[in-house]
């Protein structure tokens, strides 16, 4: 059975920073330690992080990682890794990145963005992800390279999203939507639509 998807529409950047902020405080209260997350890069979330930096968490017990990067030095302006610690950094909340060696901990929450072609984190359609990668994190190149990041990627694979205890994702613009629904009703089988296959968990989707 697919599962549901929270669907949440005309939601302002600063409503999905409230949410994620709230899911965080929770998580915060209900365990002790360090509560991990990882997030999108790519062009939508960062504005999502702009609003989220503005919110008194307990950052010191938040991690944040990647769930794909370009291979590129953390200073190039395509790096996820560095934008994001950018982004972050008046928080002083950690964010780790992601390299093909890692060993990602547990993800309370995995938030992901979708490209136009239905990929997730950098699992394009032509690396064929598959649900049973014996392996948490892979470098792959797409093809064809994307033109605004036409780099190598490294990216954490579907068993490893599919672990984290929920899934959230932003999806902006009509077109990126009706594809996303697609997918969410198992009338693509494109990287998006493996992975909502298998969620089990909670999905949210913010439009
Ligand atoms: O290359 C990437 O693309 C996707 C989608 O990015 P967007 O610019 O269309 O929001 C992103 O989710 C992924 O993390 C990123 O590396």
């Amino acid at each position: 059975m697919l599962t549901e998807i929270a669907f949440h529409h005309d939601q302002t950047d600063a409503q999905i920073a409230d949410w994620l902020a709230d899911r965080l405080r929770r998580d915060l209260g209900q365990r002790d330690g360090t509560v991990a997350i990882t997030v999108p890069g790519g062009s939508t979330p960062f504005p999502i992080f702009a609003e989220l930096a503005k919110h008194d968490l307990i950052w010191d017990r938040i991690e944040i990682w990647p769930g794909d990067d370009r291979c590129v030095p953390a200073d190039h302006e395509a790096s996820n890794y560095g934008r994001l610690a950018e982004a972050l950094k008046d928080t002083g909340t950690k964010v780790v990145p992601l390299e093909e060696g890692s060993q990602p901990p547990h993800f309370a929450l995995a938030w992901l963005g979708m490209g136009t072609d239905g990929h997730i984190a950098s699992l394009f359609p032509n690396t064929d992800p598959q649900v049973d990668d014996d392996r948490q994190v892979r470098r792959l190149t797409p093809d064809p390279l994307p033109p605004e990041a036409p780099f190598d990627r490294v990216t954490m694979t579907l068993p490893k999203l599919l672990s984290a205890e929920s899934l959230m994702f932003v999806i902006r613009g009509a077109e990126k939507l009706a594809l996303f629904e697609a997918a969410a009703k198992g009338e693509n089988d494109l990287p998006v639509a493996r992975l909502l296959g298998h969620a089990r968990g909670e999905v949210a989707c913010f439009a």
